[in-house]
This record gives structure tokens, sequence and C-alpha cells, in this order.
């Protein structure tokens, strides 16, 4: 089955598609538009416009003339928030277009990352000490990384096995043209730095994305297991508090399912630090007695053999929060029970 099918089988409305105008996603974009053609899908691009340099008016300006010219609509969003960091420009970048797209009644947003990216991601985390489960690097298919804004949206990368170089041969074949971002190139970001370490070493990348490979298989088995805990040992009562059973996970299991259960019910972007959920783990999992505790966002109790995770009065006491963390509980658990 064509990969751009497995990843977006289950999209309803149109696919959309992140295009910045560097090689990768135009080359994305392309691909994508193929399959759309082929499989009568529709799809919508997404060019975001930061206002951090004085040309990406004009870049955003090229893609729309390209996805014109492939009959797909495109928007350009513009972020008019104060200039920022670019995590902060990421973050602005990714509730946009999740928010534009819902707009749009869809429900899969493509981005273009590439093994070159899967390697770099690879050196970089673990020279921050990052476990096997981070090693494995980005997946083919996640739900939308920032919250709450990307409720609803899953994110695919249908190219994130092609090198960069390839998919620059699909473009220089069709005669398109993309946009060098001189960001790229500044040394001042660690991404850049890497890439440049990497440059020539091809032995090293296939080493380092057979390993990735792996490790992927691992982590896909590792989220089954985690999606058929919640499914048997995780309840909601009629409060909207969550009843988790933790006896009988292996440690390591037990960590990060305890803290995906912190992530979801706080409603925060990720997990909290596992500097902080092992001792927590540890603790509800002793014979030692436990009085509560509070985590990010979490209250925390333990009843017999039952752990309770009720968000802090700040976070809770609306309907409407109660509804999005049972909609997000529901989309990991279907999203890791998918092993995609
Ligand atoms: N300005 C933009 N407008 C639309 N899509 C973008 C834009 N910038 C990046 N993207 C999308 O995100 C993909 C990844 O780009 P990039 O690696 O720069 O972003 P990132 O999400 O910050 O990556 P990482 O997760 O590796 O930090 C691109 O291939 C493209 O699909």
């Amino acid at each position: 089955m064509d990969l751009f099918d497995r990843l977006c089988g289950k999209a309803t409305g149109p696919v959309g598609v992140a295009v910045s105008g560097g090689s990768d996603s135009l080359a994305l974009l392309i691909l994508a538009h193929e399959w759309a053609e082929q499989s009568g899908r529709a799809l919508v691009a997404f060019t975001v416009d930061h206002r951090l340099r004085p040309e990406a008016a004009d870049e955003a300006r090229a893609v729309a003339e390209i996805c014109a010219g492939l009959n797909v609509p495109h928007q350009t969003l513009v972020w008019r928030a104060p200039k920022g960091k670019q995590a902060l420009a990421r973050r602005a970048r990714h509730a946009m277009m999740a928010e534009a797209l819902r707009a749009e009644g869809g429900t899969h947003l493509l981005l273009g990352h590439t093994a070159d990216d899967q390697v770099e991601t690879f050196l970089m985390r673990a020279r921050q000490g990052s476990t096997w489960y981070g090693l494995a690097g980005m997946q083919p298919i996640a739900l939308s990384p920032v919250w709450p804004e990307g409720q609803g949206v899953r994110i695919a990368r249908p190219v994130l096995k092609r090198s960069r170089a390839d998919l620059r041969e699909e473009l220089e074949r069709r005669g398109v043209d993309w946009i060098d971002d001189p960001s790229n190139r500044n040394p001042a970001y660690e991404r850049v730095r890497v890439r440049t370490l990497l440059a020539g070493q091809d032995r090293l990348k296939t080493r380092i994305l057979a390993c990735q490979a792996r490790l992927q298989d691992l982590r896909r088995l590792e989220e089954r297991l985690i999606a058929h805990w919640m499914r048997e040992q995780v309840s909601i009562d009629g409060e909207g508090v969550f009843q988790l059973d933790l006896s009988g996970l292996p440690e390591e299991r037990l960590i990060r399912a305890l803290g995906v259960m912190l992530q979801i019910v706080g409603g925060r972007e990720t997990p909290p630090r596992k500097d902080a959920v092992e001792p927590l783990a540890m603790r509800l999992t002793s014979d030692e007695p436990f009085s509560g505790a509070t985590l990010g966002g979490v209250m925390i109790y333990r009843n017999r053999d039952h752990v309770s995770l009720a968000p802090e009065p700040e976070v809770s006491g609306d309907a409407a929060e109660e509804k999005l963390a049972r909609a997000r509980f529901a989309a990991i658990r279907s999203l890791y029970g998918a092993g995609t």
C-alpha cells in the first residue's frame, strides 16, 4: 500500500501539507499532489510567515504560486505575536496550522521531515542523554505537538525515509526551484552544526538509520503495550477522575505510562520531566504510606490498589477541560494501539 495511504487512510476532509518553500517540504507537496490526484483526495497547503525574516512574505508568495500551478488551495498564515525565540515560532506555527486545518474540516497534516533530519535528531538527542525511546527519533505518525490548539490533528511524515539529496533530485527532475533558508547555514543552531559534522559521512548515516529502524520497532511494541495497559487498567470515574492500576508494570514502562497520564490529565504538551516522574512512580508502587502529591498540574492520590489523577483546581472545574482530557486519552490510546 502507498505510504501516503497508510499514513492518511483514516484522514477526513482535506489533507494538510505544511510547505515552508524549502526543498524537503516542496518535494513533499509534489509527491502528496501526485498521490492526491491518483487517490481522489483533496489537499490544502499552509505556509507560515513568522515575520522573523523580511524575505518570508516573498517566499510564501512563491509557494502560493507553485500551489496555484498544481491547483492545490494554499493559505499563508501570518504570526503576529511579538518576535521570539525559534522555539516559540515553532509552537505558533504548529498551533496556526492545526487550527487552520481544523477550520477546513481536516484531521491530518503532512510535514517534510527527512531521513537526514532523523540522523541529526539522533545525534542531538544522544548528546542530551536521551533514552532509547527518544533515540528512535520522529514518528511517521503522531499527534500534533501543541495543546490544546492541536486537538483532533495528527501529523504525518511521508518522506521520513527519503534522503534530502533524493528529494532534491525529484525537484530538479520536475524543474521546481526551492528556497534556501539562510538560517539553515547559521552555526548558532545546533542542528546546523550537526549537519556540517555529518557532511560526507554516508556510512555513519546509514548505520544510524539502521539502528533507528530497530529502535522504532521496539518503540511501536512498547507503545502497543502501553495502549493495552490503558485499555485494561485505566478507567474514568463519574467525577472525571482517572483511576489507574499501576501494579505489574515493569519499571521503565511504569514511568513512561505514568508520565503520559500526567500529561493528559494536566493538559500539558509533554509529560513532566523523567527525574520528577521516576521518584513518584517508585513511591506509588512501594509499600510505604503515600499521603498524596502534585506534579504537572495534577493531584495524585492512592487508595488501595488504585492511583487517582485529578487536575489541580486551577486546571479543573471545567466540563470542557474534562472532555478534552477524555478525548486526548482516547487519541493517544488509539495512536499507540495502532502501532503505525
Ligand atoms: N514556515 C513554515 N511554514 C509551513 N510549514 C513549515 C514551515 N517551517 C517548517 N514547516 C514544516 O515543518 C517541517 C520541518 O521543518 P523544520 O525542521 O524547520 O521544523 P521543526 O518542526 O521546527 O522541526 P524539528 O521538529 O526538527 O525542530 C517542514 O518540512 C515543513 O513541512
